[in-house]
């Protein structure tokens, strides 16, 4: 009952108090309540819910006011750090160790372990951290005093998407278990397909009889969605430039908005925006293009050095004149948090379905209206399917054929094609084909906010006028036209 305090073996636990001292929020969003009493509860949660639901306030919370510690796996550095700062901000003892920390913490941080009484309510580590025989020992000291609180893995989906392949370590999470089967384990995701929330609750050892699980819609009803058709023979910077800047001029030339602006401070140019692109190398041409157009755009890749990514990353989250618009390669995705984000455009088809509607889903977290754009081109799909022939060809040979690895090969291709239908269809509603892929129950709402409910006829047009024939592009394949890029 909202309002209550929920009561389990003599404990109570005040929650919308600690919601509201804590966390600064008023009150609950649906749903995330009875996650939390289901992790209270000792259950095991698997908690599946759109981008920007609010999911870490899921184990975040039960970390507060439960005994003992809790453990987040995470996958990404970004991530963590992201959810630590505002964690520190609202005064809870958190930490993390991980490649970047210094000696002297992870000393402390794990003599705090070795007391068995840690005084860290949650501590953030990546699963190859969790597979170290050290860190383990720890643990076992811990949960011998009965301390260890509960496991939550965050963007469980990375068990299923990279455990098999490149992070072999996200497979050994099912050590949790098999260690210490008394201790609850809540499992977090936007993305999952039945077939990797199957898998994910296979690879943590958790009774799928027993997981109390919530599965709610993955759908995100104020984001517009639109292809945007082009082809090898017209770059379509052009068509991305015109768009961006009759939104800056929309904004100015409103009185009521651009009165609204200069009361706040704003500017009629502070559009915050992400541009995703598969390459390193695009990143810093589109990022300089576009700031010789006098859009301020920053690069952002894994090949910049740390301080070049906090200045563009916090110029940005500062929404810092010249720092409008991010353009990025996947490094930056995953537990991007910043509210305002109006746009999401990505500069080619992506690599998965999954990857695709993640990083989508870093725009409108403030629920307000905001767009994502993928420019689709038959050229692009082309080389995104011989990129991942040659990189899966290059699996095999790792794993020597191993039937797991051809499973994850399939389940590659199925997502890619699916993302390739997605961007071909254009007799179906957006939002209802994303539901789709995800499995979800309900039917997506959408009110004129894709490409075919505003106008089907148009899409159909821009389709048959945007793209390259298939003749076109199966000439080019024959010949052999496309070469291998390595993904960055
Ligand atoms: N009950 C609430 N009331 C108001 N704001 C909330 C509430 N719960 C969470 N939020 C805010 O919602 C935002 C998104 O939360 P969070 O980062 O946990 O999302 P998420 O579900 O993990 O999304 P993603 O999968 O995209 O990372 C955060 O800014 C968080 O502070």
């Amino acid at each position: 009952m909202p309002g209550l305090p929920v009561k389990r073996l003599g404990q109570t636990w005040e929650l919308e108090l600690t919601l509201r001292k804590v966390f600064g929020k008023n009150s609950f969003r649906p749903t995330q309540r009875e996650v939390i009493e289901a992790a209270l509860e000792g259950h095991d949660v698997f908690l599946q819910a759109a981008t920007s639901f609010g999911k870490s306030l899921c184990f975040q919370l039960p970390a507060i006011v439960d005994h003992g510690i809790t453990i987040v796996i995470s996958p990404l550095l970004a991530l963590m750090n992201n959810q630590i700062a505002s964690l520190r901000a609202a005064g809870i003892n958190v930490a993390t160790i991980n490649s970047t920390t210094p000696f002297s913490i992870k000393t402390a941080i794990l003599d705090d372990l070795k007391c068995g009484h840690p005084q860290i309510r949650l501590l953030y580590v990546t699963p190859e951290y969790c597979a170290l025989d050290n860190f383990r020992k720890h643990l076992r000291m811990v949960h011998e005093q009965r301390e260890l609180a509960r496991i939550a893995v965050d963007e469980a989906h990375c068990i299923s998407e990279w455990g098999h392949d490149f992070r072999p370590s996200f497979k050994q999470l099912d050590y949790f278990r098999k260690e210490f089967p008394d201790v609850p384990i809540i499992c977090c995701t936007a993305t999952a397909t039945s077939r990797v929330r199957e898998d994910v609750i296979s690879v943590l050892g958790m009774d799928p009889a027993k997981i109390k699980s919530f599965t709610m819609t993955t759908s995100r009803p104020n984001l517009h969605f639109e292809v945007r058709f082009k082809c090898d023979e017209e770059n379509h910077y052009p068509d991305f430039l015109a768009w961006l800047r009759s939104t800056h001029e929309r904004r100015a030339n409103n009185p009521v908005r651009s009165q609204e602006l200069t009361q706040r401070a704003e500017r009629a140019t502070n559009v915050p925006g992400i541009i995703y692109t598969l390459y390193r190398k695009d990143t810093e041409a589109l990022a300089a293009r576009l700031q010789s157009d006098g859009i301020g755009a920053k690069p952002y890749h894994a090949g910049l050095t740390n301080e070049q990514k906090d200045d563009h990353l916090q110029g940005w989250v500062a929404n810092r004149e010249g720092y409008d618009v991010i353009v990025a390669t996947t490094a930056f995705g995953m537990g991007i948090d910043k509210e305002n984000v109006r746009f999401v455009v990505h500069w080619q088809i992506p690599k998965s379905f999954e990857g695709f509607y993640q990083e989508a889903g870093r725009a409108g977290r403030d629920g307000k209206a905001s767009i994502c754009m993928l420019y689709y081109s038959r050229e692009d799909r082309d080389r995104a399917a011989l990129n991942m022939q040659r990189d899966m060809e290059k699996e095999q040979q790792k794993h020597q054929g191993a039937a797991r690895s051809h499973q994850v090969t399939a389940n590659k291709v199925k997502s890619l094609q699916a993302l390739i239908a997605y961007c071909e269809n254009t007799g179906s509603c957006r939002h209802k084909l994303i539901s789709q892929y995800f499995g979800d129950i309900a039917e997506a709402p959408c009110e004129w906010a894709c490409d075919f409910h505003k106008d089907r006829k148009l899409l159909k047009k821009r389709k048959d006028k945007g793209l390259a024939s298939e003749e076109w592009c199966s000439t080019q394949r024959q010949t052999g036209a496309y070469g291998y890029d390595e993904y960055d």
